[in-house]
């Protein structure tokens, strides 16, 4: 990525970064610290009551939050992080070794699009659960319906990179599963609701570094989109640079960097799921001309075969399915 403006980058001026930035007052911060001292019959006494509604109202509102007080130890994300730091820092020769291919979907990449437009990153994918399950195809002879490899490619440096991809994802995994039920009880539906979804899930992290770029008022970090799982619990450094599009007035508001938190947003699937009571909502990643950025997030994600309709709890006369079911 040289001093040169690389066309590919650039993005239409539409889109382009604002020099000032809003940093939002806005984006709820929640203390999940109720639910540390619960166990599971206990879970709807009047603390987890308040922390429902406080999550509920997020959802709603924001479709983005911040959680303290998670239990997700910190020596198990400075670990991973530092060993991401490590394997961004490789060669690129180095890296390439495990670059993802039109068959294998995880590993390294440094050539990542967002509507068409290149982003300013390298990204290190890999899935929570290992093997993934891949449902048996109707049609394993048709030639349209590429079958796809999820197959974790580990590089052998650092050497203990692997070792702390797997430790910290078990950890944010039981984090996302806690708020899973926390957002089954702001829906009025039992904790447990979407728990079978997740048998064979398909959850993957993704590693995020956005080197420093020299021309930060052009290109993005990271386009505007919405995350397509259930929901995303991301692990942002202390650079800043994750923008929101909020909802009340469609403005981009900078989400700031919080030590030890980690910020959740509702993905599309919790959308249908809940017939657009919570939406997904757009966010992009601006990058600075000084300092690298590094985040992690955490994809929420069913397994391949679950089909994604509005739960029929949720509907009635007056709030028929707005969506069909998609899988
Ligand atoms: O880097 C960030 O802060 C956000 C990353 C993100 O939105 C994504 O990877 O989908
Ligand atoms: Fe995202």
């Amino acid at each position: 990525m040289g001093e040169e403006v690389d066309t590919a980058f650039v993005q239409a001026p539409e889109h382009r970064p604002k020099s000032s930035v809003i940093v939002a007052e806005g984006i709820p911060l929640i203390d999940l610290s109720p639910i540390n001292y619960q166990n599971e019959d206990t879970l709807l006494d009047s603390s987890i009551e308040n922390l429902v509604k406080e999550i509920g109202s997020a959802c709603k509102k924001w479709g983005f939050f911040q959680v303290i007080n998670h239990k997700v130890p910190l020596d198990k994300r400075e670990r991973i992080e530092e060993a991401a730091k490590k394997f961004f820092a490789l060669g690129l020769e180095e890296k390439l070794k495990v670059r993802r291919d039109a068959v294998n979907v995880l590993g390294y990449f440094e050539a990542e699009h967002t509507k068409n437009v290149r982003d300013w990153k390298e990204i290190y994918d890999f899935n929570v659960q290992e093997p993934t399950f891949i449902p048996p195809s109707d049609e394993p002879d048709d030639e349209e319906n590429v079958q796809f490899q999820w197959d974790n490619r580990w590089p052998q440096n650092p050497p203990e990179f692997k070792e702390a991809c797997q430790e910290y994802a078990q950890e944010v995994e039981k984090l996302a599963y806690k708020l899973m039920e926390l957002v089954a009880l702001s829906l009025g539906l039992v904790p447990n609701r979407f728990r079978g979804y997740f048998t064979h899930n398909t959850s993957n992290i993704r590693l995020n570094h956005y080197p420093a770029c020299p021309y930060p008022h052009l290109a993005l970090g990271l386009g505007r989109h919405k995350d397509t799982g259930v929901f995303t619990v991301l692990a942002q450094d202390d650079t800043g640079g994750l923008e929101v599009r909020r909802k009340s007035d469609g403005e981009w508001i900078r989400v700031k960097p919080i030590f030890n938190s980690f910020i959740i947003n509702v993905g599309d699937m919790i959308q249908v799921w809940s017939n657009d009571a919570y939406e997904s909502v757009e966010h992009r990643v601006m990058v600075n001309s000084e300092k690298d950025r590094f985040s992690i997030p955490f994809f929420l994600k069913p397994a391949l075969y679950t089909d994604v309709k509005p739960l029929e709890e949720l509907l009635d006369d007056r709030n028929p399915p707005i969506y069909r079911p998609v899988n």
